[in-house]
């Protein structure tokens, strides 16, 4: 990944790659604006660093090497013009330091890019979200210097750039473990070698941060002689953050910003959160969680090897970042932290796995971001707009993944309905239970490949005319969905390209009589067509659905919808065989011409042609165009 010049033994020259280069470049200038988050960034990796080592002496004390209060320490030299942000976390040995901070490891990095627009303001935010991290530093320094130390090692690593197209690497020598970053300032960056400037940065973004952040206290210092006085730097040490766990805090005890804050340190993120849910759980097991949701989707959600999003504590001490085992896919937006009292420091991954506590906690927390949802969603609407444009599509693969919340999933859903006829997805089913007809049985949807196809499908004909309310489905996870929730409150969610239709009592006797008729009239003409379609349909039968449309496909009660077949079939998955039902709506005049036509060989290319026509309404590809096309001539000439 990177190109190494040996320039010496101990000093190396290496490039960044190229992916390195490009972000620099688009940061220092997409986020001019924004120089505080350096420091943000900064001492986000140093109380990361402090984690580390935390977790790694549970089972190797020796790494503390006598100094186990841990800190992160922030001064300036205004002569040098440098800050200097130093840890004494885990510090890093020479190839972590060249494939941490010459390379970008993240996974989604590629999308990542190709999301970018040139659009400064658009780029800032999505910048924001990848997490520009240790990179920052440039915005403001055109010189870094990095020294660090890894725990337990001897040997320490001195890392140097101008943040252009290379670094350089050597060997050095630094008496406590952890990492030192040194910003040499640009011109005009004097603001950060002002003690109080740079405390009110500290305070505003890192006071939930868990490790102390000292800094030498300040004092005034009058002149001599009736020359005016000036602050000055002691020899005194003050922490400046308050550096305890915001999690562990009483709720009272927590403004709004805290909160705000917070979740940016833990999600990177720019924008505040859209809701958050924080709770004490006591009884069998005991555990803390503050859980955001995000107002944006971050550019990976649909990147399912991310493991971020949910960090684990115990008794305060970080464990690991993973999304996994204490989120479900289907909420893989959460973000946030749980803290266990009860589980044992040296938890693994794999105890994890299996660790019946571990679940517990994680049901008990599904549970609260589930009631946080419904609290949004029956107290701000508008924001539950914004949620579910963000990520409903995420949440609909809930009922498939999650069965004992199903119901409560269920009504966290909203579609696209006949109702409004728009794409907005907005209509709850209990909406829609409340709007059925008294005599209506079932909730009725229809799934297509895309919103218009749905929403001009011939299959609506008859619920449009009797104002009947039908779902617009067509995100491709809706048939997903389907299949595992197939009744609300009681009633049957049915497809209305499926099966016989049925309208129940929805119709009239009259109605019901008057369609007898219409079929036995038309016997002969669906026996003609069956022979003339021969293997192409399962079936040929007068419609009840169609009001102007000459044909329709149906697909058989328990075959996969033609819309599934066919995301099956774009996914390389092979599908069941099974042939579509041709209904046909006798009263039109196409089918009436069709019925008159007496010579045979174009009695069948009429009714190839009103099959190839069916499909292609609901959205499907003819398996032979050309010949469509042939046919098509044929009868218009
Ligand atoms: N002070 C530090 N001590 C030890 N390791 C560090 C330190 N700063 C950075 N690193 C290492 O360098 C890696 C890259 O840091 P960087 O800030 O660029 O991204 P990140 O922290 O992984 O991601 P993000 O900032 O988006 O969370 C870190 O993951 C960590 O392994």
């Amino acid at each position: 990944m990177t190109t190494a010049t040996a320039e010496s033994q101990s000093k190396q020259t290496m490039g960044f790659q190229a992916e390195v280069k490009q972000l620099l470049q688009l940061m220092i200038h997409s986020l001019y604006s924004n120089k505080e988050i350096v420091l943000r960034e900064l001492i986000s990796n140093a109380s990361d660093a402090a984690d580390k080592l935390r977790f790694e002496a549970i089972s190797n004390g020796s790494l503390y090497e006598n100094d186990s209060v841990l800190n992160i320490r922030i001064s300036f030299d205004k002569d040098a013009r440098t800050l200097t942000i130093a840890d004494n976390g885990i510090g890093m040995r020479r190839e972590e330091v060249i494939n941490n901070i010459g390379t970008i490891a993240k996974s989604g990095t590629k999308e990542f890019f190709q999301n970018l627009t040139g659009d400064q303001a658009k780029d800032a935010n999505l910048i924001g979200q990848f997490g520009v991290g240790f990179y920052s530093s440039f915005i403001i320094a055109d010189k870094v210097t990095l020294i660090t130390r890894r725990a337990g090692e001897t040997e320490a690593v001195k890392w140097e750039s101008h943040g252009e197209g290379d670094f350089t690497i050597e060997a050095t020598e630094k008496a406590g473990r952890g990492t030192e970053v040194i910003l040499h300032l640009r011109e005009g960056e004097e603001e950060f070698l002002n003690d109080w400037k740079l405390k009110s940065i500290v305070r505003k973004y890192s006071d939930h941060i868990t490790l102390p952040i000292v800094m030498k206290k300040s004092e005034w210092k009058d002149g001599e002689n009736g020359e005016g006085g000036q602050m000055v730097t002691t020899d005194e040490d003050e922490t400046i953050n308050k550096a305890s766990a915001l999690w562990a805090r009483s709720k009272s005890d927590i403004s709004e910003e805290e909160y705000q804050a917070f979740y940016k340190h833990i999600s990177h993120d720019y924008e505040n959160p859209l809701a958050y849910t924080h709770s004490r759980v006591e009884g069998k097991q005991e555990y803390i969680s503050l859980l955001y949701v995000p107002a944006k989707a971050p550019f990976d959600l649909y990147d399912r090897d991310r493991n971020q999003g949910i960090k684990l504590y115990v008794k305060r001490v970080f464990i690991m970042e993973d999304a996994d085992k204490l989120m479900p896919q289907y909420l893989r937006f959460v973000r946030g932290v749980i803290d266990s009292a009860d589980l044992p420091l040296n938890v693994s991954r794999e105890i994890l796995q299996d660790s019946r506590d571990v679940e517990a906690i994680k049901n008990g927390s599904v549970k609260k971001v589930l009631s946080l949802l419904e609290e949004v969603a029956d107290n701000k609407p508008d924001d539950y707009a914004k949620f579910w444009e963000q990520f409903g599509r995420v949440l609909k693969e809930g009922p498939g993944e999650d069965f004992a919340n199903k119901e409560k999933i269920a009504t966290l859903l909203r579609f696209a309905s006949t109702q409004s006829d728009t794409e907005v997805q907005n209509v709850s089913l209990k909406d829609y239970l409340s709007r059925m007809k008294p005599e209506q049985e079932v909730i009725y949807y229809i799934t297509a490949d895309t919103f218009a196809a749905a929403k001009n499908s011939p299959h609506l004909e008859i619920f449009r005319k009797k104002g009947i309310e039908v779902l617009l489905m067509s995100d491709k996870v809706d048939e997903w969905l389907l299949g595992s929730l197939t009744e609300f409150e009681g009633k049957k969610l049915q497809s209305i390209a499926k099966g016989d239709l049925d309208l129940g009592k929805l119709e009239d006797e009259a109605d019901k009589a008057a369609q007898k008729e219409v079929e036995a009239q038309a016997k002969d003409l669906v026996e003609r067509l069956k022979a003339a379609l021969g293997d192409a349909v399962k079936e040929v039968k007068v419609t009840h659905r169609l009001t102007d449309s000459p044909a329709c496909l149906v697909a058989g009660e328990h075959d996969l919808s033609g819309n599934l077949a066919r995301i099956l079939k774009a996914a390389g998955q092979k599908a069941p065989e099974s042939k579509p039902i041709l209904e046909i709506n006798p009263s039109h005049r196409l089918v009436e011409k069709l019925s008159a036509e007496a010579d045979a060989a174009r009695f069948a290319d009429y009714a190839h042609v009103l099959f190839d026509q069916a499909l292609l309404a609901e959205g499907g590809q003819l398996e032979n165009p050309a010949s469509f096309v042939k046919r098509m001539n044929s009868l218009i000439l």
